[in-house]
Order: structure tokens, then sequence, then C-alpha cells
């Protein structure tokens, strides 16, 4: 017998239409800017902004038949730190194409003119650069067969600059491509992205995406877990529904996002979009002090035996350490934040780790290190040593990052690296006992930092801490210096 009710969207099916193609349909979307538009809607306003997600990946074939089992609707439950739960039904997903079924039909989709925003949420390690130069990887497989294979296109790049093609040639106006990723520059990175890989398709087309589709900035904020059985048992008892893939969060929200859609955009800001010129100092508060802050309580707390993100956030030790490191490494890096005072953001980032309730795993943040510690955290280093400033902490969160990627934890139990570099970063990991900075010596991760002394001294002694010792002795002798 439900409890409580769900909230309904107010307008009609029958009264929207496509305006945004989204690639990444995952948890965060549907948490983030799926909520902001259905939001909208229901002002009844940007009715002609409606979504068409779109899958790449084989593994999204679920979502496809999730949302198109459930005419493109489903659940979004806040889950708040006292326990209580408030729950909507977002109607803001029109369509959803699962792109190895039709690739035509995607591109076809895209060429659309009513189609003028093409959003993305692909992870960091979908914009497929070289971690250190930030260059395109035009070696990947995928990206070669995109490119010379003459089957029709199947990675998001050889799909949006189809798309681009075909508008071009047809006098269509270009969309813009609003990248919603963890990735400072998120913009600039996917228009180099995207521009290189047409550019090596066809030089001219290359040229003209450079300088005609826009791709403006964002920093997007939502802690937004893996949708567990557990979620869809309790919004079934709790609100009667039965939902095939429903998502949960916490309720904080935060976007802010750069005003460059020339080809027009919904009235975010209706919304609580934050729309603003320049969104750089937002992108480095956020990504510096949130994203890095699960990297510091990630590695430690699954070292120190945690599962979950609220647990590991509430060791006072691991509380020391993100401390002192947002204190004195993250933010003499940062730029002034308009409107931002960073002591109380940075206490209720601690607030917002803590939420038992959104049960967020130490696993997920764990995941896909390779593609988040140099794209979030070596930033930080490399501006300190320029600076002459200390990494201390820096350098004992990558040394916890390399002491995870030996795959055994501090009872012999093994850990499961989910990576898809795991092979190079466990077997380096595994030389670690006889050679102290082996982690560090992948310059595809690490550039030049295992020559560089004061940071490689630093990494060194809290790696040997940290597999002599163990890592509440580490944080602890971290917390009494
Ligand atoms: N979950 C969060 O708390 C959160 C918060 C802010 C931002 N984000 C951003 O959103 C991204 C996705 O997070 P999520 O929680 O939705 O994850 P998710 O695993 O639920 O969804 C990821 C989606 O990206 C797609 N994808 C992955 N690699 C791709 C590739 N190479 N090409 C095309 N599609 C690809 C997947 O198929 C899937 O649809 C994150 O990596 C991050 O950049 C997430
Ligand atoms: O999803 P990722 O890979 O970008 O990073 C893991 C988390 O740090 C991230 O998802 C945060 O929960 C999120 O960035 C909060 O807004």
């Amino acid at each position: 017998m439900a409890t409580s009710t769900v909230s309904q969207p107010s307008y009609e099916r029958s009264d929207m239409s496509v305006g945004i193609v989204h690639f990444g349909v995952g948890g965060f979307h549907r948490a983030h800017q799926a909520m902001v538009i259905d939001g909208l809607m229901n002002q009844g306003e940007a009715l002609d902004w409606g979504i068409c997600g779109v899958g790449v990946l084989p593994a999204d074939r679920a979502m496809r038949d999730a949302l198109l089992g459930q005419d493109g609707r489903y659940t979004l439950v806040l889950k708040h730190p006292d326990g209580t739960r408030e729950a909507r039904s977002i109607g803001s997903i029109v369509d959803y194409l699962f792109a190895p079924d039709d690739p035509d039909a995607v591109v076809e989709r895209m060429s659309d003119p009513a189609v003028r925003i093409v959003s993305l949420t692909i992870t960091e390690g979908g914009y497929n650069t070289d971690q250190v130069t930030g260059l395109f990887d035009d070696a990947n497989p995928d990206v070669q067969a995109d490119l010379h294979d003459g089957a029709a296109p199947r990675t998001v790049f050889g799909l949006v600059t189809e798309a681009l093609r075909r508008r071009r040639e047809r006098g269509i106006e270009p969309f813009t491509v609003m990248s919603c990723d963890n990735i400072q520059g998120n913009g600039g990175v996917a228009s180099r992205a995207f521009s290189r890989f047409a550019r090596l398709k066809d030089e001219e087309l290359g040229a003209w995406i450079a300088e005609n589709v826009a791709f403006p900035n964002s920093m997007v904020d939502r802690i937004t877990p893996v949708t567990t059985d557990d979620d869809r048992r309790m919004i079934a008892d709790e609100f009667g529904v039965q939902d095939a893939w429903p998502v949960v969060a916490e309720p904080f929200f935060q976007w802010v996002l750069e005003d460059r859609f020339p080809g027009g955009r919904p009235p975010f800001e209706h919304a609580g979009v934050q729309v603003v010129a320049d969104v750089e100092p937002y992108e480095l508060m956020k990504l510096r002090l949130l994203n890095v802050g699960h990297q510091g309580i990630a590695y430690f707390g699954r070292l120190s035996g945690y599962t979950y993100a609220h647990e590991a956030s509430r060791d006072p030790l691991i509380v020391d350490l993100l401390r002192r490191y947002w204190r004195d490494e993250a933010r003499p890096t940062l730029r002034p934040v308009p409107g931002v005072d960073l002591d109380e953001y940075t206490e209720s980032l601690l607030e917002r780790f803590s939420n038992e309730y959104v049960l967020d795993t130490l696993a997920r943040l764990c995941a896909e290190s390779s593609d988040r510690i140099p794209k979030w955290l070596l930033p930080v280093v490399r501006d300190q040593l320029a600076a002459g400033r200390g990494v201390h902490r820096s350098a004992a969160i990558v040394a916890s990052w390399a002491r995870y990627a030996e795959g055994i934890d501090e009872h012999g139990r093994p850990i499961e690296v989910v990576d898809r570099l795991r092979d190079v970063v466990m077997a380096n990991a595994a030389r670690q006992g006889d050679d102290v900075l082996a982690f560090l010596r992948e310059p595809t991760l690490f550039g030049e930092l295992a020559s560089d002394e004061p940071f490689a001294t630093e990494y060194a002694a809290a790696l040997r801490a940290l597999r002599d010792a163990g890592a509440q002795a580490t944080l602890r002798a971290l917390a009494s210096e």
C-alpha cells in the first residue's frame, strides 16, 4: 500500500516536440538536465525542447528497453538527509534511439532543423583525449573504424559530425553541442575532439565545425548514485510505482552554464540554472573541491574498510585529510567564485557526502580513476608545484589510488578494479613493492611527475606508509603533522 505520492507532469505529451538530442542517458542526465526541462514544461515553457535520448554503447540497450517500455517517463526520487523522500515523474524524454539499431535514424534526428542542441553526458573518458596532452586520440580503434571502414557511424564522434555534415549540405544552421561532463573546460574539450575527428574525415568540414559550432562550457552538480534493486523496491512500496529504471539523487542541484547558444536555447534560468558569461571559476571550484574530495574519500575509505561515501566522509581522519587538501592545496589554485563563500562551500560538501540515505558507493567513486585523477587532481598538483607550494595531501591521494590499484585490501580480500586501463594500472601497482615510483612512471597518466622531485618524494613517503602501516595509520600520521 503506497504511503506517498509522486508528483506528475502537468503537460501533455502531444504538446511536446524534440529540440534536444542527448547522448549518454544514464543516471545523471535524468536527475539533472531532463529534470530541468521537465520543470520548464511544468511551467508551460520549453515544450519544443523535448529530449530524444541516444545510446551508443551495447550496454545502453537496457536503457532503451526500460524507457521505451514506459513511454520515456521515469521516477526521480530525491533523498533528503533527514530520511524523507520526494518523488517526481519526469516526462521530458520524448523518444529514445539506440544507435546500433539504426544509426541513420540518429543522424537524421540530429539533422532535423527543430533540433538546436545536442547534449552529452558520455563520461570523462567519452571524449577520447590523451590525459597528458589533452589531444584527441586518433589511434583509438573505434575512432579509426568510424573514420575509415566506410560503414555507418557508430561512435558519438561519427554520428554527430555526420549530422553536422548533412545540416551544412542542406543549409540548416548547426546545433549547439552542450557537454555536461565533469571535465575542466568541457565545451573546449568537446570542441577540440569533434573538430579533430571531423578534420580527419574531411578537412573542410572540420574547419567549418571549429568555426561555426558553439560548444558552451558548463559546471554540473548533483550526486547521483547508481540505481539499485532496493531503490526499485522502495519506489514500489512507498510510492506505488513499478519503474524499470528510476533514478535517485541527493536534493542539492547546481548547473552553471555559459550563455553561448547561437541557435537558441530553453529559458534555463527559469528553472534554477545559473547562465553566466564565464563558467571557469565554478568549474575549478567544483572539480577541485567536490570531485577530488570524492577521490580523497574513495581509496582511503575503501582501504579503511568502508563501503559507502557517507561512512568514509564521517571518519574524522578522512575529514581532516579533505579539509587540509581543500585549504592548503586546492583553494590556492582557484579563481574567486562570484557569490560563493568557499568555507561554506567545503563544509556543505562534507554535509552532502555524509547524507546516509543517498547510499553512494565508494565503488562508484573508485571506478575509472584513470579518467578522473589526471583530469581533476593532477592539474592542482601542477599548479601548486609551479607556484612553489605544497602537494602533501594531493600526493597522499594519488598514493592511495596506487595502493588501491594493487587489487587487494588490507585484510587480503580482492578489490575489483573497474577501469578501462585496469591492466596497465594494476600491472604498475604490482611492481611498486620493488620500485615505489612504478605506478607514477606511467607517462600516459602522469606525464613528467615521477621525475618531479618534490612531488615524487611526498608520493613515495605516503605510498610506503600505506603499504607498511595501512590507510588509517597513514591518515593518522598526516593528521598529526
Ligand atoms: N553521477 C553523478 O553524480 C554525476 C554528477 C555530475 C556529473 N556527472 C557526469 O555525468 C557522467 C555520467 O554519469 P552517470 O552517473 O549518468 O553515469 P551512467 O553510467 O549512469 O551513464 C553514463 C552514460 O554514458 C554513456 N557512455 C559512456 N561512455 C561512452 C562513450 N564512449 N560514448 C558514448 N556514450 C558513452 C553510457 O552508455 C551511459 O549511457 C559522469 O561521467 C560525469 O561526467 C555525473
Ligand atoms: O561521475 P564521475 O565519473 O564524473 O565522478 C564521480 C563522482 O565524483 C561524481 O559523479 C559526483 O558525484 C558528481 O560530480 C557530483 O556532482
